[in-house]
């Protein structure tokens, strides 16, 4: 029997419009863009469709470009960028760069101040160092997300590139851009090669399956496989050089004018409040990939030790904070599962037997990165405002304004979310447990759209990445008590005490629950809210709601 339709909620705001959960089924079935994106990949240029030298594989490349995306922001390690380098080499013309700026994707994610300026300042040294090898680095602007394709193809037309080089991206729209970019450049008239690469993980997404052969869709059984795969083919860790050097007559002939041209400028809507509030961040998150791998390596001659035991207790403050340089791809995954690996006394072993508690631990957080973006493959409506489970779609949300501003403003009266939405505040970041417990605490205890979550982040992360923050918000039925998480992972209070002030002199266990620990009259004098919701009521509201909207639900 067929189960019952459920209205699907409806979006409050545009930006959180998707789908039909029928058309989601589609984009993960036959109208997939990552097969179709392989089979182009996989399939050779079509006859015809390449124009002169290319079409003869044996012919001389002319100029080579290679076009940095918003996930590959470095010259060392870059895959696509060796690739197209070596081409280069082959032929008399020269490597050229670029980076296509869309002020309409910053738009349509979200994407947050305290990411866009850590791009582009890391595209600005970028830039230096390319610079430094004679390779120029074009600015390109689309004010049209329509446009991108036009775009590159009037920069490989000006200056007559036979290669365009570029590593994947796994999203939808980028997917589809590529799609689009083949036909465009591949066609009769232009007979460019576009070639892709897989750099943003180490074991190709989609590549690990069961034994049946269909792809794992479970992390623990992934995490088995992965590390299998890696152990048993160390060479997967090993880097590439960064390009060879143009010849410096490069810059003084017909390409001269595409050295020095200025990184885009931060469009309005992006800008941070005050220049005041972009140095704190500038401060914490140093752009640029000598910072990142500085910070790899403090955090490998040290902290990794403590991990395992202290990556849940946020107070600690124990993790890498290395995300805004993998989310930018400003240091490359192999860099630092490499630096791993001589932590490790040289093994790819990164298993529980095979490696100390904290490097092991580490390695399956970024075994988590791997694990999402494989999953974003294997469903690829997961990148369009959908959850990986469609039934989760049919959830009535609720509209509680007030509940909302106080969980982004940190006030809700309950201290460690609170705690959280402040530090996130503050930081531009937010450390993961605090992430797992504002989540829930937003689409469980206040059932709230989850999506709505979801962009607030996007719009206040420094390491906004659309694969982690997507399925770190995927709904579920575990609803998180922040009591009692606070008591587990935050013991002594500290980290409440750090980031609401207004608690700083609550002693004991009162910092974890005010409302209900402390007399009203001690309470009222704290100048901090009560709590906004009740959490076993909306506990158990929530678990109601989950069950009776999904019961039947048919997507
Ligand atoms: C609701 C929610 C939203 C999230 N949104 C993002 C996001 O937008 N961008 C983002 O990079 N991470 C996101 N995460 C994952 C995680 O919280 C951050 O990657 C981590 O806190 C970054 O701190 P770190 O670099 O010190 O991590 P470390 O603990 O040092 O881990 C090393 C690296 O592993 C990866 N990693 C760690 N934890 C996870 C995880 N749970 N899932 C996937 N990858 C992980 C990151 O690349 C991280 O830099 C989200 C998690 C949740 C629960």
């Amino acid at each position: 029997m067929a189960g019952k339709k459920h209205e699907r909620t409806a979006s409050q705001e545009d930006v959180l419009k998707h789908p039909s959960t029928k058309r989601a089924k589609e984009i993960d079935g036959p109208d997939n863009p990552y097969d179709e994106l392989l089979e182009r990949i996989s399939s050779p240029p079509s006859s015809g469709a390449s124009a002169g030298d290319v079409k003869d594989g044996a012919a001389k490349p002319r100029n080579v470009l290679h076009w940095f995306r918003s996930k590959d922001l470095r010259a060392d390690d870059n895959r696509a960028l060796h690739a197209a380098s070596q081409k280069a080499r082959e032929g008399a013309g020269a490597l050229l760069a670029c980076f296509l700026f869309s002020p309409e994707d910053l738009e349509w994610h979200g994407t947050s101040p305290a990411r866009v300026d850590f791009m582009l300042e890391s595209l600005r040294l970028l830039q230096e160092q390319l610079e430094g090898l004679n390779i120029p680095l074009v600015q390109l602007t689309a004010e049209k997300r329509a446009d991108k394709g036009e775009t590159i193809l009037g920069l490989v037309r000006e200056h007559d590139v036979s290669h365009v080089f570029a590593n994947i991206e796994y999203e939808v729209d980028e997917l589809r851009r590529d799609l689009d970019l083949f036909e465009r450049l591949g066609g009769e008239e232009n007979g460019v090669q576009f070639v892709l690469h897989h750099d943003q993980t180490i074991v190709e997404p989609r590549t690990l399956t069961t034994g049946a052969g269909g792809p794992l869709k479970v992390f623990t059984p992934y995490h088995k496989a992965w590390l299998a795969e890696v152990s048993g083919d160390p060479s997967l860790l090993d880097t590439v050089p960064t390009p060879d050097a143009n010849d410096k007559s490069v810059k003084s002939g017909d390409l001269k004018k595409l050295f020095g041209q200025p990184v885009p400028k931060v469009p309005e809507s992006k800008q941070f409040p005050s220049t005041k509030d972009r140095d704190r961040i500038r401060k914490l998150w140093p752009a640029g990939h000598a910072a990142g791998m500085q910070r790899l390596r403090e955090f490998l001659g040290d902290k990794v030790q403590t991990y395992a035991q202290n990556r849940s207790t946020p107070a600690a403050d124990n993790s890498s904070r290395l995300s805004a340089y993998f989310s930018a791809g400003v240091i490359s995954v192999r860099e630092a599962l490499g630096a791993a690996r001589k932590t490790n006394g040289g093994s790819a072993d990164f298993s529980q037997s095979g490696a100390e508690a904290g490097v092991a631990s580490w390695v399956r957080e970024l075994v988590f990165r791997e694990f999402y973006r494989h999953m974003m493959a294997v469903t690829p409506h997961g990148s369009m405002n959908l959850p990986q489970n469609l039934k989760f779609d049919f959830v009535q949300w609720e509209a509680d304004d007030e509940g909302w501003r106080k969980w982004c403003a940190g006030t809700t009266g309950v201290p460690f979310v609170d705690a959280g939405m402040r530090q996130l505040a503050a930081e531009a970041y937010m450390h993961n447990r605090l992430r797992m417990n504002v989540s829930s605490y937003l689409s469980r205890s206040l059932l709230l759209d989850y999506r709505r979550g979801e962009r607030w982040f996007a719009e206040t992360l420094v390491d906004w990445d659309l694969c982690n923050n997507t399925q770190g918000w995927e709904p579920s039925y575990t609803v998180f008590n922040p009591v009692a998480q606070a008591e587990k992972c935050d013991p002594r209070g500290e980290y409440i005490r750090k980031w609401v002030p207004e608690l700083r002199d609550v002693e004991g266990k009162a910092v974890f629950d005010p409302y209900h620990r402390l007399s009203r009259e001690e309470f009222d004098k704290l100048d901090y809210p009560p709590p906004h919701v009740d959490f076993k009521e909306s506990k158990e509201r929530c678990i109601q709601r989950y069950k009776q909207d999904m019961a039947d639900a048919d997507p």
